[in-house]
């Protein structure tokens, strides 16, 4: 391998070597020379640009101008020295011109092998002479100092086959880098330069073999016929040379690194063999030496740290400063690769461990009223030093002083106590609004009743505003205009609904929409209710009839779920857009009322618990007292409830029942109407128009009484009650227009509206009654002069007020009888809608409808 390498590189060489098989064939005679062989030295020559040694050229060289050996070599390539030094000056140059120290050092084995040839052209030389007795120009001891000795010499020095391998594993360092720098990260073993090639380059320089010529020729022949099967498989290990893993055998990669290297030395032997002159040999020489440093010097292999790094003989030349650049490079990467490689340790929050469960507020000074955020603000205002956080949690019988003296609500968190199911869908075209807004007519048309206004309870602090409040009878809330308790009273349902819901929070407001099975959205509670509290306030846009038909006909055609319920003074409220208790759900067992209550002197509408009260969870549901008015409106109940009546509003036969006599009342009233037209005189409560809205049925079917005629009867009945007699009520028994409720107090107005002629007003007894506490002697011989509650501005006595208020009872429940005929009387007719409505609307009737439909004829 080494003399095909020594062939392969150095055309030189190769001449040489041509030459002196020449010479070999042609013993004797050293001028005798084939032409074969002289054009093969001849070629050989044009191609290197070396002088042809001929023997003619030969013969002028060695015997005439350059003493002993007579070639014209750079001297100090012939001792181990120069070999050395002109392998660093390569070096050195290699490192500044990019060139590779391999171009030396074929030069000097070119350099041999020219000499080994010309020694053996000078010994064929001398026997030729000595053959023809001529003496010979050798002397015996330069005879020592032949080819062989000197090729010894270099052989010592530097060029063994060893270092020719050494040479290759240089080459090979692009590739051992590459690998070893992958390697580094993976194992600091295989980062020293321990591959199979450099430990053998290193054994054979320990113990350089000293091989034969003929020995070498024999395995230059050998790797010959190799190096073709080997040329592909060398190719496949260039590109192998990438691959990270997969370490090609290093004899292979030697190889091929050598051929490309022989290709880049067969190039640059030519340049340098025809253009290095010996000056410039000289320079490289004195620079080689100058560049010349202990190899102490150099950083232990250990220290380098990395493979790539490794100091192979020819790079122990590179400068201290280089090696430490390099060294803290590569130790910064290492340092990176270590970083990189640290595993990511994540960082868990600290467990904040729950110190107040289900029973929240109990441990704070917790207002019910605000919310949580607000809470904390005034807990943060109020608490001056930090209170120490509790390890345990409290029983709630040991909640504290403030709730043993003060109490509050149990509180168990309705998310807790009934979640909501997931993916819960919320009404989206859904418009909200918290209070009423008039639309269109509606506001011209309504007025308020600043009569009822006038209406004051008799009720005192001790006993609050109970059952038997005059107000709460007539559906009126308590305010400071109309009740003197104050804040004890118990008939300010909606004042507490304000306050409620303005503290926010879903436990305050206490409902939420929920999506049912069947039944579209519903309401649920979030919270307990007691019973006949109220819940949430039925909001909407107050229209008329007109609008209410209008609506119908083209907005609402196509709609399932309707929001229309009747209001007052012949309003409707249309909740489309209003509160979230437009989605409260019809049942016929129903767990909640709809009530309409006058607040302010204006009606408002409001859901209250039943008589059983809510749980935290229940659906909300009222019964809607549906009146479809037309059986294309009837809509089948999916309430489940046992007395479930199949339809929203009453039962079939029960329908046709009231539809069968609201037409008899409706031809009765029509014959009364044409009497009337023909010349009769009209009465109070004759029909106004022909409409057949339920509203104006409902005008028409009540028969007038003078005003003077019930009071005397009231006040006739007020003093059989002061007597100790029983007053008559009369039970309605027309259930068409109204219908009773459970409750007592609505069980109170069904008795008291009737269109029974002789109607007997329950709340007069009831006023009677509570006025029978005072003297009212000087009322019943003062009568007479009674002035009306209405007009009264200037303060008077206690007597006069009891009184007062005895007559404005009277004239109240008078009012429930006979409003709409006042209010008629009193009413332009042109404000009441005229034309009757070509398709009846459904429109849901409020629990307490009794009430509301009494107010709304007033
Ligand atoms: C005021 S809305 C109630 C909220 C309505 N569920 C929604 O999704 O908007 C009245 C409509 O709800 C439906 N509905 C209410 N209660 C019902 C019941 N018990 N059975 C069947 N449908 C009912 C009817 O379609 C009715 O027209």
């Amino acid at each position: 391998m080494f003399e095909s390498i020594v062939n392969f590189l150095s055309p030189a060489a190769l001449t040489n070597s041509i030459l002196r098989e020449a010479v070999a064939t042609a013993p004797g005679s050293s001028k005798m020379m084939t032409r074969r062989a002289r054009s093969s030295l001849e070629s050989a020559a044009a191609v290197t640009n070396t002088p042809t040694i001929t023997p003619d050229t030969m013969e002028q060289d060695t015997f005439s101008n350059n003493g002993p050996t007579g070639v014209d070599f750079s001297g100090p390539l012939l001792t181990p020295e120069a070999s050395r030094s002109e392998t660093s000056s390569n070096h050195d140059l290699a490192v500044a011109g990019d060139e590779k120290p391999q171009t030396r050092r074929r030069s000097a084995r070119m350099t041999r092998m020219s000499l080994r040839a010309l020694e053996n052209l000078r010994d064929l030389e001398e026997e030729n002479k000595l053959k023809h007795g001529e003496a010979s120009s050798m002397t015996p001891k330069e005879r020592t100092v032949s080819g062989e000795t000197l090729i010894n010499s270099v052989d010592e020095s530097r060029a063994s086959p060893s270092s020719v391998k050494n040479d290759a594993n240089m080459n090979d360092h692009s590739w051992s880098q590459t690998t070893l720098l992958r390697d580094t990260t993976d194992n600091d073993e295989n980062a020293h330069l321990a591959t199979p090639v450099s430990k053998r380059s290193e054994e054979e320089e320990e113990a350089p073999p000293r091989r034969s010529l003929r020995a070498r020729r024999a395995k230059e022949d050998e790797i010959k016929n190799n190096d073709k099967d080997n040329t592909e498989d060398n190719m496949e290990v260039t590109k192998s040379t990438t691959k990270p893993e997969k370490a090609t055998p290093p004899r292979r990669s030697s190889r091929l690194s050598l051929v490309t290297r022989a290709a880049e030395v067969l190039d640059r032997a030519a340049s340098v063999l025809g253009k290095r002159s010996r000056d410039a040999m000289e320079k490289a020489v004195m620079q080689r030496r100058a560049s010349l440093r202990p190899r102490h010097s150099l950083p232990a292999r250990d220290a380098l740290g990395s493979s790539s790094e490794l100091p192979d003989p020819k790079k122990r030349r590179v400068s201290d400063g280089d090696l430490q650049a390099k060294k803290n490079e590569l130790e910064q990467e290492a340092s990176k690769t270590e970083e990189a490689e640290k595993p990511v340790v994540p960082q868990f929050r600290t467990k904040r461990w729950l110190d107040q469960g289900m029973y929240t507020g109990q441990e704070r000074d917790y207002d019910p009223r605000l919310n949580e955020a607000n809470n904390k603000i005034r807990a943060a205002r109020r608490r001056a030093p930090p209170e120490p956080q509790r390890k345990l949690l409290p029983l709630p019988m040991f909640a504290g002083e403030r709730l043993l003296k003060l109490g509050r609500d149990f509180k168990l968190p309705f998310d807790v106590f009934s979640p909501l199911p997931p993916g819960q869908p919320k009404p989206d075209e859904w418009k909200k609004t918290n209070r009423n807004v008039f639309v269109g007519d509606a506001a011209s048309f309504w007025r308020e009743n600043k009569k009822i206004e006038l209406s004051t309870c008799l009720c005192d602090e001790e006993t609050g505003c109970d059952e038997d409040c005059q107000n709460r009878f007539m559906f009126y809330e308590c305010d400071s205009s109309n009740c003197r308790v104050g804040p004890n009273c118990g008939n300010r349902s909606f004042e507490e609904l304000k306050q409620r819901t303005k503290a926010g929070g879903k436990y305050n407001i206490g409902v939420e929409v929920i999506k049912t099975a069947d039944r579209g959205y519903g309401v649920r509670s979030n919270r307990t209710f007691e019973p006949n509290q109220v819940i949430v306030e039925y909001t909407g846009e107050i229209i008329t009839q007109n609008e209410c038909e209008r609506r119908m006909r083209s907005v609402y055609k196509n709609n399932e779920c309707y929001y229309l319920m009747y209001f007052d003074q012949n309003m409707i409220i249309d909740a489309t857009r209003g509160s979230i208790a437009r989605f409260v759900n019809h049942s016929c067992a129903p767990n909640c009322r709809m009530e309409k209550w006058t607040v302010g002197g204006k009606p408002r509408m409001a859901l209250f618990a039943g008589d059983r009260g809510i749980m935290t969870g229940e659906e909300l549901t009222y019964d809607y007292n549906f009146d479809p008015y037309s059986q294309k409106n009837v809509q089948q109940c999916r309430c489940g409830a046992p007395t479930c009546r199949g339809v929203l509003g009453p039962r079939p036969k029960e329908r046709e029942i009231r539809e069968s006599k609201a037409e008899q009342k409706k031809e009765a009233l029509q014959k009364k109407a044409k009497g009337a037209l023909a010349g009769t005189k009209r009465k109070l409560g004759s029909v106004l128009d022909e409409s057949t809205s339920a509203l104006n049925k409902k005008r028409k079917t009540i028969k007038g009484t003078s005003v003077k005629t019930t009071i005397s009867k009231a006040m006739s009945k007020a003093k059989s009650a002061i007597n100790g007699k029983k007053a008559p009520v009369h039970v309605k028994k027309n259930v068409t227009v109204m219908k009773t409720t459970k409750t007592s107090k609505s069980m109170m107005k069904t008795k008291t509206i009737s269109k029974s002629k002789v109607t007997k007003v329950a709340t007069a007894a009831k006023a009677a009654k509570a006025t029978s506490k005072v003297k009212i002697q000087q009322v019943t011989k003062k009568k007479t002069a009674v002035k009306p509650a209405t007009k009264e501005t200037k303060p008077v006595s206690g007597s006069e007020r009891v009184r007062i208020r005895f007559k404005a009872t009277a004239r109240r429940s008078t009012s429930f009888k006979k409003g709409t005929q006042t209010l008629k009387a009193k009413s332009p007719a042109k404000k009441t809608p005229k034309k009757t409505p070509s398709k009846r609307t459904p429109i849901k009737s409020p629990g307490g409808s009794i009430k509301s439909k009494a107010a709304a004829k007033k």
